[in-house]
C-alpha cells in the first residue's frame, strides 16, 4: 500500500484548524509557477488562485504535468520556479488538511489489508497522543464506507476488489480528516455511471457543506461538467485557466494545441474532435450510455 499518500504524521505547526491567517486568503496560491524535469517544461508561468469552495478541474492530455501538479500541491514535488502557498503557507507532506485521492494503482491480491483498515489509516494515521475512543472509531469508519457505498466489502482485502470499488474506499479515506483541500486524481477512473454520481455526489456535498476547494484532474469533463467552476487545461507546456465556457471552445484549445481543434456541444456535452494526442476523453458520451441503461 502506498501509505505515504493519504497518511503522514502532522507536523507540529499543521495541529491547528487548517484556517489561513488571513481567513479572505485563497486556498491555494500559485504564483508564476513552473514546472520542468530537465529540459522538458510541464507548465510555466501558472498564475492561479483555488478558493474555498471552488471546483477546478484540471484537463490535459497524457504527460500534461496534471499528477505532477497534484504532487506539487502536496509538497512531494518541489516548483523549478515560482511559488506556492496551501492554505495560507508553504506547502508541505503530509498536512491533514489535503485530502488526496491517487491515481488508481491496483493493490496486490494477496494484501490483507482490508477496505475498513484503509479508511481508518485516512482517519487516525495523521494523529499524535492516544488513540481515539474505538467505537467512534469503528462508527467514522462505518459512515465513510456507507457515504462511497462500500459498506458490503468493508471487510474484503482491498487487492480482491475491482478497480472501482479500490476507487470508492480511496475516496472515503481522503474524506476521512474532512480536508479543506480536496485533490483527485481521476477518481471517476473504472467507475460506471452510478458509481461517478455517487462520487462526485460525494465531492460536491463536501464543498458545499464544508468550503472544501476541489482540484480534481479527470480526462473526462463531462461527469464534471455542471460542478466545475473552472477549468485548468495543460497542453505542450502551454495553459488556459478560466470557466469551462471560455476554456472548451475550439479557438481557445485550437490556440493551446497549434492545431485546429473542434470543441462541439452535443446534448450538453463536451466533444473535443482532432486534438493531436487523440483528445482528452471529452468524446465520451455518457448521455448515450446513459440511455441505453434504461
Ligand atoms: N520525478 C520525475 N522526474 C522526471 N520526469 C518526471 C517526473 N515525474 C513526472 N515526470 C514526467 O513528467 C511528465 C508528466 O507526468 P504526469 O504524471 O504529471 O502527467 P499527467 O498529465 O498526469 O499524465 P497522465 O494523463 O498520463 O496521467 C511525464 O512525461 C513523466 O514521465
Amino acid at each position: 500500500m502506498k501509505r505515504t499518500e493519504a497518511v503522514s504524521p502532522l507536523s507540529p505547526a499543521d495541529r491547528g484548524t487548517g484556517r489561513s491567517a488571513d481567513p479572505g486568503a485563497p486556498a491555494i496560491a500559485l504564483r508564476d509557477a513552473t514546472l520542468a524535469f530537465g529540459d522538458r517544461v510541464l507548465w510555466r508561468g501558472l498564475h492561479l488562485d483555488v478558493r474555498p469552495g471552488e471546483f477546478l478541474a484540471v484537463l490535459g492530455p497524457n504527460g500534461s504535468g496534471k499528477t505532477s501538479l497534484l504532487r506539487v500541491l502536496l509538497g512531494q514535488q518541489q516548483l523549478t520556479g515560482g511559488s506556492l502557498t496551501v492554505l495560507g503557507r508553504p506547502s508541505r507532506s503530509g498536512s491533514r488538511h489535503v485530502g488526496y485521492v491517487p491515481q488508481q494503482t491496483f493493490q496486490p491480491t494477496h494484501t490483507l489489508l482490508r477496505a475498513r483498515d484503509l479508511v481508518r489509516l485516512g482517519l487516525d494515521g495523521h494523529r499524535w497522543g492516544p488513540p481515539r475512543a474505538r467505537r467512534a472509531i469503528r462508527c467514522r469508519v462505518d459512515d465513510l464506507l456507507e457515504s462511497v457505498g462500500a459498506t458490503p466489502y468493508a471487510d474484503v482485502p482491498i487487492g480482491r476488489l475491482s478497480g472501482g470499488e479500490q476507487q470508492r474506499v480511496r475516496m472515503a479515506q481522503a474524506l476521512a480528516t474532512d480536508p479543506r483541500i480536496l485533490l483527485c486524481d481521476e477518481p471517476l477512473l473504472s467507475l460506471d455511471l452510478q458509481h461517478q454520481r455517487t462520487i462526485t455526489g460525494l465531492v460536491e456535498e463536501r464543498r458545499l457543506a464544508a468550503g472544501t476547494a476541489v482540484v480534481f484532474v479527470t480526462h473526462e469533463i463531462n461527469p464534471v461538467l455542471g460542478l466545475v467552476d473552472r477549468v485548468l487545461y495543460l497542453a505542450r507546456g502551454r495553459h488556459r485557466v478560466g470557466p469551462p465556457d471560455e476554456v472548451m471552445t475550439s479557438s481557445a484549445l485550437t490556440e493551446l494545441y497549434g492545431t485546429q481543434v473542434d470543441v462541439l456541444r452535443v446534448r450538453g456535452r463536451v466533444v473535443v474532435v482532432g486534438a493531436p494526442d487523440g483528445g482528452t476523453g471529452h468524446t465520451h458520451d455518457d448521455a448515450a450510455e446513459e440511455g441505453e441503461g434504461q
